[in-house]
């Protein structure tokens, strides 16, 4: 094989019209200009070739650098075709994550606690990590790649890269030391060099067989219901209540045992004035591009207004910071919460700002409305339908709350008292997921427009 550096520039050349078809990728909203190449290394010699790379993206005046790993062999098999990025001196070069054959290679290292080059292979102190496994990339992968081991692993692979340590990767080990029951394990994790300072690239944890995750269990609650809409909620097959309740409880656990970790402070006025800045700047930049939203502007204002005049002390702490019921799975023993790596369209000071706890209430208060409403896109007008969504969603919701205000500690209490903390935090929310629908999935947008109009009519006749 010839030398492997040969191969950079020509792959490096490629990625500008490779990237945007990737899931992961997060700039697909504007053209690629140029590709850089920051660091690679080797990780496996001979064929397949493995190499672990870090590339700056740009994209006009906005860069943002990416984690890669890719591999080359003489021959591609058929079933990595999908897989390949271009032919360079004569070898294909294709994505590694779908290939067996080569991801049993990051587990081997992250086993062995190695140091290839500046990464850092590194297993949890405790930790026993056993290598010898085939890795193979989850079918759900959302914002960045997931390799499972066996029925013993899961490897994240972060895409988008930030300096330093990743707050999946901190907020986990910080409930881990607190003895937390409602994440999966932490076991491992990779460290590379992102100028100069280490950034995290990887996160290994114990991988959750027989799990179900928390949308997929909400939706056949409502699927039940839609088919015999006669019925009350609580009287249908697949009553969610109970379920609702007991992931409030654990929200507001994880919520404890942040705070006893990585401690808490009180808003001042002068925190909560640049809440309401932010919320507005949100507001404004998505109206922009969203012109639906624009009647709802004045509404949306006023209730961000509001977090002003808070009277009482306002507790501020580490959060998960974009829950909802996909980032939550329903074990044999309880639900667990996953992927505390915030927004993924959020700069990192943002994420990994102090916030207040019920911006994770409300980020599952409005997921219990897509849940209920999300059965009758695309359906004609029904109002029966639509008013049984409105009964599921606040059935689950008044549950939700009462389980997190059963874990919370008194200067919390129950989410419902913090009326105009929770829907200024509601409609955030709900702000952020018109953009999101927008870019995404345009036939959802009526979901949170829907809930916009709705919270603020009842903001307007409280
Ligand atoms: N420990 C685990 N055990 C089982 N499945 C998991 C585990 N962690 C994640 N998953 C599955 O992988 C999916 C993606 O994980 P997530 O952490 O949300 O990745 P991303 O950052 O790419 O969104 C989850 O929705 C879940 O289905
Ligand atoms: O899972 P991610 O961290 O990538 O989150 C993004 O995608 C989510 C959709 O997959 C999106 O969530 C929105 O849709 C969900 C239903 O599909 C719903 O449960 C959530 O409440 C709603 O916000 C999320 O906003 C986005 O950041």
């Amino acid at each position: 094989m010839s030398d492997p550096a040969e191969l950079i520039d020509p792959l490096v050349s490629e990625l500008p019209k490779w990237l945007p078809t990737q899931r992961w990728f997060g700039g697909k909203d504007r053209p690629i200009t140029s590709v850089r190449p920051l660091g690679t290394t080797v990780l496996q010699e001979g064929d397949p070739l493995l190499l672990h790379m870090i590339v700056e993206v740009y994209q006009g005046d906005r860069m943002a650098p990416y984690q890669l790993v890719v591999a080359s062999r003489d021959q591609l098999p058929e079933y990595l075709g999908s897989s390949w990025i271009g032919t360079e001196r004569g070898r294909p070069c294709y994505e590694a994550t779908g290939d067996a054959d080569v991801t049993g290679r990051l587990l081997d290292l992250i086993a062995e606690g190695a140091d290839v080059g500046s990464l850092k292979f590194r297993h949890e102190p405790g930790a026993e990590v056993k290598g010898g496994l085939r890795g193979r990339p989850i079918t759900s992968e959302q914002s960045n790649t997931s390799l499972v081991y066996g029925n013993s692993y899961i490897l994240k692979l972060f895409r988008k890269l930030s300096p330093g340590e990743n707050p999946d990767l901190l907020l986990h080990r910080a409930l881990q030391e607190q003895g937390c029951e409602h994440i999966a394990p932490l076991l491992g994790s990779i460290t590379g060099d992102l100028y100069g300072e280490p950034a995290t690239v990887g996160m290994l944890q114990q991988f959750i067989t027989d799990a179900v995750d928390g949308w997929a269990m909400a939706t056949t609650s409502v699927r039940d219901l839609m088919a015999d809409p006669e019925l009350p909620p609580d009287q249908v097959g697949g009553d969610f209540a109970g379920e609702s309740q007991r992931l409030g409880q654990a929200v507001a656990k994880v919520h404890n045992d942040l705070r006893r970790a990585l401690g808490e402070q009180v808003a001042e006025a002068e925190h909560l004035d640049e809440v309401v800045k932010i919320m507005q700047a949100r507001l404004d930049s998505v109206a922009q591009v969203v012109p639906e939203l624009a009647e709802y502007a004045p509404a949306l204002r006023a209730a961000f207004e509001k977090l002003r005049e808070l009277s009482g002390p306002v507790p501020m702490q580490y959060i998960h910071g974009d829950l909802h019921l996909g980032q939550v799975l329903r074990t044999v023993t309880g639900w667990l919460l996953l992927d505390f790596e915030g927004e993924p369209a959020a700069p990192l000071a943002e994420r990994s700002a102090l916030r207040s706890p019920l911006r994770d209430v409300a980020g599952m208060l409005r997921s219990f409305d897509y849940a209920a409403h999300q059965m009758l896109i695309g359906q004609p007008e029904d109002p029966k339908l639509t008013e049984r969504a409105l009964e599921w969603s606040r059935r689950n919701r008044d549950a939700f709350c009462d389980g997190y205000a059963k874990a919370a500690p008194e200067s919390i209490g129950d989410p419902r008292s913090q009326v105009h903390l929770l829907r200024a935090l509601e409609l955030d929310k709900a702000v952020y997921e018109v953009a999101y629908e927008h870019a995404n999935r345009p036939e959802w947008l009526g979901v949170p427009l829907a809930s916009i109009a709705r919270i603020a009519e009842e903001a307007s006749n409280p």
